[in-house]
């Protein structure tokens, strides 16, 4: 809270653009976007395909840099951090749970889980036993030393979850999360969002399924380079 008793900011963007350019052809993707994301709100980003939405979880995760504006995670500028300081950031306060973004074949759960815990410094047991704990909330338990192939495709992205979570993240930025899955699947992760969006962690969720983007606190749209609220 600040002095006026307000929530701060997780994240914001300030008259955020991103232009792409080749040659002498150029194409402004992203225009004036403005943006607060509060704790625990989850936030769906909709948009016709080719909108910019993966340009904006990529600039709002410190993949990409801006053209215009600023993106400030916990008030820090990240496009000013050198890359050790983003790298930082990212394994700390955010979680991804991106398409590309795949489980390490060759480890199980609970190592793959572990991993950003083991990147940050912390000790095998204690990164262990973290890793249980979280995979244990999102119902993965009993799956700790099975790796990614033994897994079905609604189990992968729970464990994906569990990841980006395990290092208690202030954000979780996250690209159609049920994408492949079979409705029972996706409607498990959809309530693990639910949960623990008001808990753990705020939430943006790419997606282009309305049903998805209804569940979500608040629905962003992008429309030609800019971000409106939806009501
Ligand atoms: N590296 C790049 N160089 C040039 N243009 C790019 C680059 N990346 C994206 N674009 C263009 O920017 C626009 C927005 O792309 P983006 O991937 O952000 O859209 P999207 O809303 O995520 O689309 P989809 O829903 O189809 O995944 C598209 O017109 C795309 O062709």
């Amino acid at each position: 809270m600040n002095e006026a008793g307000m929530k701060e900011a997780v994240l914001r963007c300030e008259n955020l653009g991103r232009v792409y350019s080749d040659g002498d052809h150029h194409v402004q993707v992203l225009e004036g976007v403005e943006f607060t994301l509060l704790p625990g709100e989850t936030v769906a980003v909709v948009g016709a395909s080719g909108s910019g939405k993966s340009t904006l979880l990529n600039l709002l995760g410190g993949l990409d840099d801006p053209s215009t504006g600023r993106v400030l995670m916990a008030g820090q500028d990240i496009a000013r951090l050198d890359e050790r300081a983003r790298c930082r950031l990212r394994n700390e306060r955010m979680g991804f749970v991106y398409q590309f973004h795949h489980l390490l074949p060759e480890f199980d759960a609970g190592e793959n889980v572990a991993m950003p815990l083991l990147i940050a410094g912390a000790g095998r047991r204690e990164a262990s036993r973290r890793a249980a704990a979280i995979l244990e909330r999102v119902g993965m338990g009993h799956r700790l030393t099975h790796r990614p192939g033994q897994l079905s495709g609604g189990e992968r992205q729970r464990v994906a979850i569990a990841r980006a979570l395990v290092a208690g993240p202030d954000v979780v930025l996250m690209d159609e999360p049920t994408g492949n899955l079979d409705p029972d699947s996706a409607a498990q992760v959809l309530a693990l969002i639910d949960e623990l969006g008001r808990e753990q962690a705020a939430f943006v969720v790419v997606t282009h399924d309305p049903a998805i983007a209804a569940r979500m606190h608040r629905t962003l749209e992008l429309v030609q380079g800019r971000l409106q609220e939806r009501q």
